[in-house]
């Protein structure tokens, strides 16, 4: 080896060591997230759909007709259809093509181990804006039932977004070999399961797009909405022109949620996944096929099981997920001016050796998480209007507490590494984690 070789080498190994300890339960719990994402996915749908009596059915009809269906080649086939599959495609070239041409600031994240920074283009919400209003365009000149494809192809996105999100985390995977990358701390352990999960490369980016933030925003989320919309126009198609007020909250929730996070874009840049973690499948797949496919669940239920709620029920639902809204808000905004070095509701705060202030009155005197606790209470608003007929209308917000406890508890352990002392000092200040008096 030259000397050359080996001086780069030695530089690389400091900047990217090896990571020694496993997150997720090592391999084995990567390896079962990785196939436990889509297997879920699938199941949600084939257990929850029109033709099944009741959600879940019973185990005889799942083995009666499932387990026998699996085995025959017909069973396979129909999870492909290669239209949807280009129709995926041209989505996300769509949303490529609006990240390159719509005008937007380009930010810089947050400071990297090699001294850069990452720069972002900021013009998600503009996307989200476009695609809606050739969505709406083609609804008014086609009508309605001419959008319920993203139903009735319902598997054959599915399988798309899957194949999309397997292709780009192995090509990230793939290229975090060449060339002098930044690697994720989490991500460098040489097993290729977990790596391939976790992400080896801090920040893949092509062209000056940032895969990572790209895919986290854009073309998941606002599927998620278009999926929603489409929801809307099969039941509107089947009830001669009318929404349920059920389904009308959801997509209202659904979408101001989106649209939210859309137009608070650069918020992201200094969260967990864009700062510490890799590009890896648990983030692809989380991005691309569980956050549209999932979280759109209630909407594609009351297609099928449409519900009237009535004034006072719809009233007090959207009550439960305004308030949810204002406390996911108004933390996060609350952290987002205090880290940018405004503090304008003179929140008290403690110092830390390590330089950075914490605060410990207003929300984030509540407890350590009191945005979880309003996401989570907007995850209860979005199930609300499916009644309580079915308990996997429910799914979302069971996962999405156990996603925000497990989150929780990775930020916890990466604080008192952050802060030391000073870290169990604040949490004998802020006892709860997230809800008060409950945990
Ligand atoms: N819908 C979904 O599927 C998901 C939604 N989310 C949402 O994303 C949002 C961000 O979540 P996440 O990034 O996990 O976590 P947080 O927004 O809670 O951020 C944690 C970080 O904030 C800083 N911090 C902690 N306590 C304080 C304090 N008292 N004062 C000032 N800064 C503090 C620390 O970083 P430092 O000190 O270094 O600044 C810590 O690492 C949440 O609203 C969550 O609900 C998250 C995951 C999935
Ligand atoms: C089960 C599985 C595959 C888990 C992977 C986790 C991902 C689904 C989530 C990890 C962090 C996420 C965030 C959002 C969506 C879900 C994932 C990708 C988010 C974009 C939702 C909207 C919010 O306002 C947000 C921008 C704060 C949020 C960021 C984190």
């Amino acid at each position: 080896m030259s000397s050359l070789t080996k001086s780069t080498a030695k530089s690389q190994a400091v900047l990217n060591p090896r990571t020694t300890k496993y997150e997720f339960m090592g391999p084995i719990g990567a390896l079962l997230v990785t196939v436990g994402v889509p297997f879920v996915t699938y199941a949600l749908y084939f257990t929850c759909n029109e033709r099944v009596g009741a959600c879940p059915p019973s185990f005889e009809y799942i083995y009666d007709t499932f387990f026998a269906s699996v085995t025959s080649q017909e069973f396979w086939r129909s999870l492909f259809d290669l239209e949807a599959f280009y129709m995926y495609l041209g989505w996300y070239a769509f949303c490529v093509v609006a990240w390159a041409i719509l005008p937007g600031d380009w930010v810089q994240g947050t400071e990297l181990r090699n001294g850069k920074r990452q720069s972002y283009k900021i013009n998600a919400f503009s996307t989200m804006l476009l695609a809606l209003g050739l969505t709406a365009g083609y609804i008014y000149r086609f009508g309605c039932q001419s959008f319920t494809f993203l139903y009735e192809r319902w598997i054959g996105f599915v399988t798309a977004a899957l194949c999309m999100s397997i292709a780009q985390a192995a090509l990230c995977y793939g290229f975090s070999f060449r060339g002098e990358k930044l690697l994720a701390l989490g991500g460098n352990t040489g097993n290729p399961v977990y790596d391939f999960y976790i992400g080896r490369e801090l920040n893949p980016a092509i062209f000056g797009l940032d895969l990572k933030s790209f895919n986290e925003l854009r073309p998941g989320m606002i599927l998620w909405l278009l999926i929603d919309i489409s929801m809307a126009c099969e039941q509107a198609t089947r009830l001669g022109g009318r929404i349920t007020d059920s389904m009308a909250l959801v997509v209202l929730f659904h979408g101001f949620y989106i649209a939210d996070s859309l137009y608070n874009e650069p918020g992201l840049f200094t969260m967990m996944d864009i700062v510490t973690d890799g590009f890896g499948f648990m983030l692809s797949v989380g991005d691309l096929l569980w956050v549209p496919f999932v979280y759109s669940l209630q909407a594609r239920y009351l297609v099928f099981r449409p519900k009237d709620l009535g004034m006072a029920a719809s009233a007090a639902i959207f009550l439960v997920n305004a308030l949810g809204w204002y406390i996911f808000r108004e933390s996060n905004n609350e952290k987002n001016d205090f880290r940018n070095g405004k503090n304008p509701k003179n929140l008290k705060f403690m110092e830390t050796k390590r330089g950075t202030k914490l605060l410990t009155s207003g929300w984030w005197g509540v407890s350590r998480h009191p945005n979880y606790m309003g996401d989570l209470l907007m995850g209860l608003a979005w199930s609300l209007p499916t009644g309580f007929d079915t308990p996997v209308t429910y799914f979302y917000i069971m996962y999405f507490a156990v996603l925000l406890a497990h989150r929780g508890m990775r930020d916890d352990e990466a604080c008192e590494k952050k802060y030391g002392d000073d870290w169990n000092r604040y949490k004998k200040l802020v006892k709860w984690r997230i809800i008060p008096f409950i945990y």
